[in-house]
């Protein structure tokens, strides 16, 4: 059974439509991307599955079960806007958290403290939240949003403002949720990661999914347009090949062209093997980078 249904759900305020008839599903132990550009109608999403607001219609299951009060202990929310209480001690707002989500006070004590230890700051148990660095107080947030172990949890720009090692940690917390049977709803414009962690995404357009499914098959319905080879030393002529619209030289050697029509690829191979010995040939597959470009960027606001 999926761990949460959205189905056909619309949000409305006033004349304006934030969301309209999106529906997706998220499985247990699946990262789910949700996509889209600024006012997409990502956060009214997020919002309407943690039953903040309520959808006009369309409906919204947790495994199989509607939304009761019984649901706020397996819902997670990490937030975009942090709201960590400064003047209040760690240990007390995320113990506190945790109790209001069920939780007893014994074993959120015990989870925070495993947390801690896991993310190597034992030492901010008894810290007040504005002790910390902006970067650690999310990864204090990151724990309030998991302390009661929710079956799902929801994750707007999980990882903003953390230097790369932090971001690696995290990411790596994500995945280890996720192989422990967590789903988790994750919203980013951070492309780079929502290939490295999704499976199935939606694309939000002005309220509307305009694209969805498992990457690796959106990823098919995109022309491949960009070709990488490499050889010794240069490689005359690239330009003139038919089918390329761009040549690139990188710094450190290299081409990257850009091509109009998929068998240029193999003349480009052909062309550059007659001058000498190639050490790189690669047909590139787009990046969700490009897909969400092209799909949301000619009409960005
Ligand atoms: N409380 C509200 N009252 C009126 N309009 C709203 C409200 N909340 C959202 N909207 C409108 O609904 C649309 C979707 O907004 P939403 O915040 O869901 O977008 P988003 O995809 O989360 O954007 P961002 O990436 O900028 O956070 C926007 O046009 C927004 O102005």
């Amino acid at each position: 059974m999926n761990a949460l249904n959205v189905n056909r759900i619309v949000k409305n305020y006033g004349d304006k439509t934030a969301v309209n008839g999106l529906s997706f599903e998220v499985s247990p132990g699946e990262i789910y991307g949700l996509l889209g550009a600024n006012g997409a109608g990502k956060t009214t999403t997020m919002r309407m599955v943690l039953g903040l607001i309520l959808p006009d219609s369309g409906s919204i299951s947790y495994s199989g079960k509607q939304y009761s009060k019984d649901q706020l202990s397996m819902l997670g929310y990490l937030p975009e806007e942090r709201g960590m209480y400064p003047k209040v001690k760690v240990s007390d707002q995320i113990i506190y958290l945790a109790q209001l989500r069920g939780m007893s006070r014994k074993e959120a004590d015990k989870n925070l403290k495993r947390w801690l230890e896991k993310f190597q700051v034992p030492e901010y148990y008894g810290k007040k939240v504005e002790e910390l660095s902006k970067g650690n107080q999310q990864k204090i947030q990151f724990i309030a949003s998991v302390i009661h172990n929710p079956k799902i949890v929801i994750m707007d720009e999980a990882f903003s403002g953390l230097d790369p090692v932090n971001v690696e940690l995290l990411k790596t917390t994500v995945k280890e949720l996720r192989d422990g049977g967590t789903s988790i709803l994750f919203s980013t414009h951070r492309m780079e990661h929502v290939e490295e962690l999704c499976r199935n995404i939606t694309i939000m357009h002005k309220s509307n999914p305009v694209l969805q499914g498992p990457i690796k098959d959106i990823k098919k319905k995109f022309p491949q347009e960009r070709v990488v080879v490499s050889s010794e030393g240069e490689i005359a002529g690239l330009a003139n090949i038919v089918g390329v619209t761009n040549v690139a030289r990188y710094e450190h050697g290299g081409y990257e062209l850009k091509v109009s029509d998929p068998g240029a690829g193999q003349r480009i191979l052909q062309h550059a093997l007659s001058q000498g010995p190639v050490t790189r040939f690669e047909i590139m597959e787009p990046t969700l980078n490009e897909i969400f470009i092209k799909t949301v960027g000619e009409s960005h606001e």
